[in-house]
């Protein structure tokens, strides 16, 4: 049922995290299996209007990669940093996320590369695909990748690619190329169009994709092995932008966004949503109380309904808990 109307309300956990992460750019969150909240940032890069050229060609490759950890594992209660790696290896971290074996999938939009990062933190990635430094649009270079999403059943893995490519491709779990679609091409009896697709979320119980197609201000959601569109969720309160999807499969089918600044100004308050995945109906809203949502750039929710939230500009993870629970909390 709608779970808002049972007096759930998702609130800002003010006092999370404990100390200070010292994040810079907070570009991507995810999960691994201990439920540990695994955060990627830019350290003291940040992506700015002189970071490309107009052939997205990065401009700061002489000042080499960032020297701090771009990758912590935190304690999902009290925000205490459990682990930290991905040094000198990023300029301009994106997305990140995990498989069932707790590999880091990363996507990096200076290098136009994609990265499985092992277990053993230290060792160098198991995977690169895309050429460093060379944007492109062929089935061995990317342009400004944005996320990858991994089948936790076949272990093939989805791109979306990305800034300066409007498509998602599909990879092998050996990294062999296998399709792609959106690239502007009539898919499907279906011109699939992407603008950015920024983010992706794997919905397991139905096996299907969904993609943020952020500057469409949409969701739009794919049969995962074929490419087959399934169907968009799009509502006026999204404002025109949406950056980041997650999904559970409580309640029947949970699926999380957070919307965006457009370049023509805020449209709507920037917040974050739960939706009712089959009917796409929005549930509840939330939003800080602590400070405002300036880029909510990620977003993750764990199976009990937990959800955070990386802002890009104010550099910070946000955490929410619904009322019911932050109630009990309080008491
Ligand atoms: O979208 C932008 N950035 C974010 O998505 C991000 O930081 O990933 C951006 C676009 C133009 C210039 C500068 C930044």
């Amino acid at each position: 049922g709608n779970v808002r109307k049972s007096g759930y309300h998702l609130e800002e956990m003010t006092n999370w995290p404990g100390a200070d992460l010292q994040l810079g750019q907070v570009s991507g969150l995810a999960l691994d299996s201990n439920n540990n909240l695994v955060i990627f940032h830019r350290g003291d890069h940040k992506w700015g209007v002189n970071s490309f050229d107009n052939q997205r060609i990065y401009q700061q490759q002489g000042s080499g990669p960032i020297q701090q950890s771009t990758i912590l594992v935190v304690n999902p209660v009290k925000g205490k940093v459990l682990g930290s790696s991905g040094r000198n290896l990023f300029y301009m971290p994106h997305g990140i996320s995990t498989d069932t074996n707790d590999n880091y999938w990363v996507t990096d939009v200076a290098l136009h590369q994609v990265f499985k990062l092992g277990k053993n933190r230290e060792e160098k990635p198991l995977l690169v695909l895309g050429q460093a430094f060379q944007p492109g649009s062929d089935t061995h270079h990317f342009c400004q990748p944005t996320d990858v999403a991994v089948d936790p059943v076949s272990g093939n893995f989805y791109v979306s690619d990305g800034y300066c490519n409007s498509r998602i491709m599909k990879f092998s779990p050996e990294g062999k190329y296998i399709m792609q679609w959106g690239a502007g091409s009539a898919h499907m009896h279906r011109p699939i169009q992407f603008n950015v697709p920024h983010s992706l979320a794997f919905v397991p119980d139905r096996r299907e994709l969904c993609v943020a197609d952020r500057e469409n201000g949409r969701i739009q959601c794919f049969i995962a092995e074929s490419g087959e569109f399934v169907k968009e969720i799009k509502h006026n309160e999204f404002g025109g932008e949406v950056f980041a999807v997650s999904y559970v499969p409580e309640h029947g089918g949970l699926m999380y966004t957070v919307n965006g600044e457009s370049i023509y100004g805020q449209l709507a308050p920037l917040q974050g949503f739960m939706m009712n995945y089959s009917s796409g109906e929005i549930l509840d809203t939330f939003s800080p109380d602590s400070q405002d949502f300036r880029m909510p750039h990620d977003i993750v929710v764990t199976r009990d309904g937990t959800v955070y939230v990386g802002d890009a500009t104010t550099d910070t993870v946000l955490k929410f808990v619904s009322s019911e629970k932050a109630e009990h909390r309080s008491v």
